[in-house]
């Protein structure tokens, strides 16, 4: 390894994401993986022998497939096999805008940042001067190209006077800035047969950057060096032996310019000529083009198209003088960006790709819940459990909500009296070409007495976050092709499959999890309203047709839905989403195709109209649009302003307009609602849905112990030491109903009794480590607990999923969980196990402590934020009729507890 790359990387940040403390896994470098990569063989690239780098969870079967080159139909056939193969590549442009921090361009073929380049693409269109060798590229610099109509090639026919990438080429080249250089198959000047469609090669630095005349056009032209020249490049002819980098010679020479005195090197083989043409230069305060009047001219006639460098100018080398400070495979979000405080694991960084560990395919963050590695081949998969997001405004970036709130003057807006519930509706009608009302939208404007309704927004959210909603990224453009887009936010469908521009997956309601009935039955009850008080009430037969189908709908930071219609054909007039989470602007515009515009209007070049109303959605706001015309003539995004949102949006698909019978009776069936969506009814009401007992709640205050892991295994050293201890913290700010994680531990030293350690990391995954002490032996690990039902202010339910140890019982508990920032969290007792229709399992009773003696602690019955049998194993019994039995004692130790 050559010293300055070393060096270099060995100080590497790494280009991990913002949310980065200093990684706690060693940061892999190109060298690293280069080393671990194998010599091609028969086009065969074996994955790195190791990989040191943490993951909090990857596939156990990633290590054993052996990805394959795939070759392309590209314009390298015929030429020899590289000698090795790149640590980074992709398919996709997508793919590699979004894994790699230096190439962030999708249209140009240079990535620019803060006034540098930090990445630049050869793919098509090479140049008759272009060179491409082991160690240095030549190319032409930016745009300016046209279609020739005669060839119907694109050519540069115009001379590029001030050209802003070469100022930035020259920038990088003055700050010593590394840029790293991406070749792809389209490139016909490569040495060797590139393996994918995008391939990076390595780091480069600038040496030169110049102006020269090509056909009598003036362009602007490049030399990039590879900065590590002490090891062949892995695009040379697997065939051509390495030469060894001399820094002394030869060096193309130059001489300085009689007008202009500047300096130009001697660079092609037809003579000396001035290039002095810089691209702007500040001149008293004014920007000054300073070009030479002498600037190549080579005193006699010279065909510009035939100009040939100079052996000098191809052979020269120069060592880098600057420091390899970023890595080619940048580090990927790991656990120690998640403990980073505020993390949520649904940061920018998150949303963005990767670059697989195994094989370097860059690969977009398809999926929702982890990366997946794009080469078909390969099967790598990498995750961050997410933390609990509560549902508090502290989610949402701080934005004032009349900042995102526009109404054209030609819309009108009216409250709206709802009989039932403390809703705020605002309608707006929405109006057509000759001013006629043709649709509304209602904007109903939630609360923190709805969001907190059981069942209500508040528990949507958090249900959200641990239901298993197989939400994905779906084209939107290009699908399956090299410049596939993705759209910026994750979806899967329910109910009757929703037909439009962009395809995904859809799940039968019976299916669906119950947030997601819960949600619909909310939409319903909306829509309704919307209906009776919207543009067409009297007009009979425009009845509201229940919702038959949910899109939802995931964003991750920076996430979005851009301008669209929900104007299909098979869709009813009314459409209706609940806003989860952070804040965020919808706002409509009218499409290019009519005359509606808005005060604002400067209609762009592009025929692109302002928005004429744009309403600002918080955490369990409602959106009803009604009216199919609105569709026809609107079109609507959505903007979130915060780390993690999810809108789940219900339409009526009218299955009549399903001309294919078996595809109608799919989505009749699909829509089919499950038996228990009847207990979801939503009547507006400040006591719908609220089934579930809400009873008096006390506070206490508990001692905080950092000394466990937020997760992971406990020992029983650990348990020992934070013994009976409760952990109440929370991992993120806001009002005092969030849940956050919660760490809890019991014990007992008597034989036949348990210890039990539980570590919250989020709302519904408790990870456990539970020892049974039989015979003063401990026992560890036997639990696995799953909780049904996810939300602040329902009991939460531990189950055993495994056979316990012989002699132990089955044990299961009731539990509560509602956390608040100061360390306390709120004791809430909770209804029969006969309210909780999820769960049909033991329920542990609360009892007295079991006789004997007993350690101080347990010497009287213990209430933290849940009731449980502290030491005593429960035997299995019928639980149920126990809880009843000791219903009073409890509502007595409540009312006592509550100072009543
Ligand atoms: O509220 C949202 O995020 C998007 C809703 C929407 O426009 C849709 O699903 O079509």
């Amino acid at each position: 390894m050559a010293d300055h790359v070393g060096q270099g990387l060995g100080s590497a940040k790494g280009y991990s994401s913002p949310l980065s403390s200093p990684p706690s896994s060693p940061t892999s470098t190109p060298e690293s993986l280069k080393q671990n990569l194998p010599e091609i063989e028969n086009n065969v690239t074996s994955p790195p022998a190791t990989n040191k780098r943490k993951r909090e969870s990857t596939s156990p079967k990633a290590t054993a497939k052996k990805p394959k080159t795939v070759y392309y139909g590209n314009k390298q056939e015929g030429k020899p096999m590289p000698h090795g193969q790149p640590v980074v590549w992709s398919d996709k442009r997508q793919g590699l805008c979004e894994a790699l921090p230096y190439y962030r361009a999708y249209q140009s073929g240079a990535y620019t940042h803060g006034g540098k380049v930090l990445g630049f693409m050869c793919d098509g269109e090479v140049g008759d001067r272009d060179v491409f060798e082991d160690q240095i590229m030549i190319a032409r610099v930016g745009g300016g190209k046209t279609i020739n109509e005669e060839t119907g090639q694109r050519e540069q026919t115009k001379s590029q006077d001030d050209c802003a990438l070469a100022i930035s080429f020259i920038e990088s080249q003055n700050t010593r800035q590394p840029i790293v250089v991406i070749a792809g198959q389209g490139n016909t000047g490569s040495p060797s047969k590139l393996p994918h469609y995008y391939n990076v090669l390595d780091h480069f630095h600038v040496t030169d950057v110049w102006c020269e005349k090509y056909n009598s056009v003036v362009r602007w032209m490049v030399r990039l060096e590879k900065i590590d020249l002490a090891h062949k490049s892995w695009w040379s002819a697997g065939t051509t032996s390495h030469s060894h980098p001399n820094f002394v010679s030869p060096k193309a020479l130059g001489q300085v310019c009689s007008i202009c005195k500047v300096h130009s090197k001697n660079i092609y083989k037809q003579g000396w000529v001035c290039l002095n043409a810089d691209p702007v230069k500040a001149v008293v305060g004014k920007h000054e083009k300073t070009t030479c009047p002498a600037f190549f001219d080579f005193g006699r006639d010279v065909d510009d198209k035939t100009l040939k460098f100079t052996e000098e100018f191809l052979l020269e080398r120069t060592r880098f003088p600057g420091h390899l400070t970023e890595p080619l495979v940048p580090q990927m979000p790991n656990a120690a960006d998640k403990d980073v405080i505020g993390a949520l694991a649904f940061e920018e960084s998150c949303r963005k790709g990767i670059v697989c560990t195994q094989c370097g395919c860059c690969s977009r963050r398809i999926h929702w819940e982890k990366w997946v590695c794009e080469n078909p081949l390969c099967g790598f998969t990498s995750a961050l459990t997410p933390r609990a997001v509560p549902a508090s405004p502290a989610i949402s970036e701080d934005e004032d909500p009349k900042d995102h709130t526009f109404v054209s003057k030609s819309i009108a807006s009216t409250t709206v009296d709802l009989c039932s519930g403390n809703w705020a509706v605002t309608k707006y009608d929405i109006p057509g070409e000759e001013g006629e009302i043709v649709g509304n939208v209602f904007h109903f404007k939630s609360n923190t007495t709805i969001n907190g309704q059981p069942n209500g927004p508040d528990d949507l959210f958090a249900e959200l976050q641990v239901a298993k909603l197989g939400l994905k990224r779906n084209p939107s453009k290009c699908r399956g092709a090299r410049n596939e887009v993705l759209t910026a936010h994750w979806a899967h469908n329910w109910g009757a499959p929703y037909k439009y521009s962009v395809r995904q997956e859809s799940t039968e309601f019976e299916k669906a999890p119950r947030v997601i009935i819960k949600a619909l039955k909310r939409l319903t009850w909306a829509g309704k309203q919307a209906v009776s008080t919207g543009f067409d009430k009297d007009d009979k037969g425009k009845e509201f047709q229940p919702f038959n189908e949910m899109l939802s709908v995931g964003y991750f930071e920076k996430g979005y839905m851009g301008y669209h219609d929900d104007g299909e054909a098979t869709l009813g007039p009314t459409v209706a989403s609940i806003s989860l989470g952070c804040s965020s602007t919808m706002k409509w515009r009218p499409k290019k195709k009519n005359s509606i515009v808005s005060e604002r209007e400067r209609i762009n070049q592009k025929g692109i109209k302002k928005d004429v109303l744009s309403i600002f959605l918080e955490h369990g706001d409602i959106m009803v649009m009604h009216g199919s015309r609105i569709q026809q003539l609107y079109e609507h995004t959505v903007i979130p302003h915060g780390k993690l949102r999810f809108a789940l949006t219900s339409r009526y698909i009218i299955p009549a307009t399903i001309s294919d019978p078996i595809g109608r009776r799919i989505a009749e069936t699909a829509a089919n609602l499950p038996d228990f969506s009847s207990e979801y009814e939503y009547d507006g009401s400040m006591t719908a849905g609220s089934k579930i007992q809400v009873l008096p709640r006390t506070k206490e205050t508990h001692q905080h112990s950092d000394a466990w892991p937020t997760t992971g295994t406990v020992s029983s050293e650990d348990l020992q030491e934070t013994y009976f201890s409760v952990l109440a913290r929370m991992q993120t700010a806001g009002s005092p109903t969030q849940v956050g994680t919660m760490q809890t531990a019991q014990s007992s030293p008597q034989a036949g009794t348990m210890q039990t350690a539980h570590s919250f990391s989020q709302v519904g995954t408790m990870q456990t480590a539970s020892y049974f002490s039989q015979d003063g032996t401990t026992q560890p690990g036997y639990e696995q607990y799953q909780y049904s039902g996810n939300t602040p202010r329902l009991c939460y339910l531990a189950e055993a999923s495994a056979t316990p140890p012989p002699g132990c019982e089955h044990h299961g508990y009731l539990m509560n969980l509602p956390v608040t920032s100061s360390y306390e969290y709120t004791a809430t007792t909770y209804p029969p196990p006969s309210m909780y229709p999820t769960y049909n399992g033991p329920y542990a009773p609360v009892v007295a402590p079991p006789a004997g003696p007993l350690q101080p602690q347990f010497q009287q019955p213990q209430y933290y934020g849940y009731n449980y049998t502290p030491m005593m194993m429960a035997p299995a019994q019928n639980y149920a009729s126990m809880w009843e039995d000791g219903q009073d004692e409890r509502q007595e130790t409540l009312a006592r507890q509550s100072g009543q």
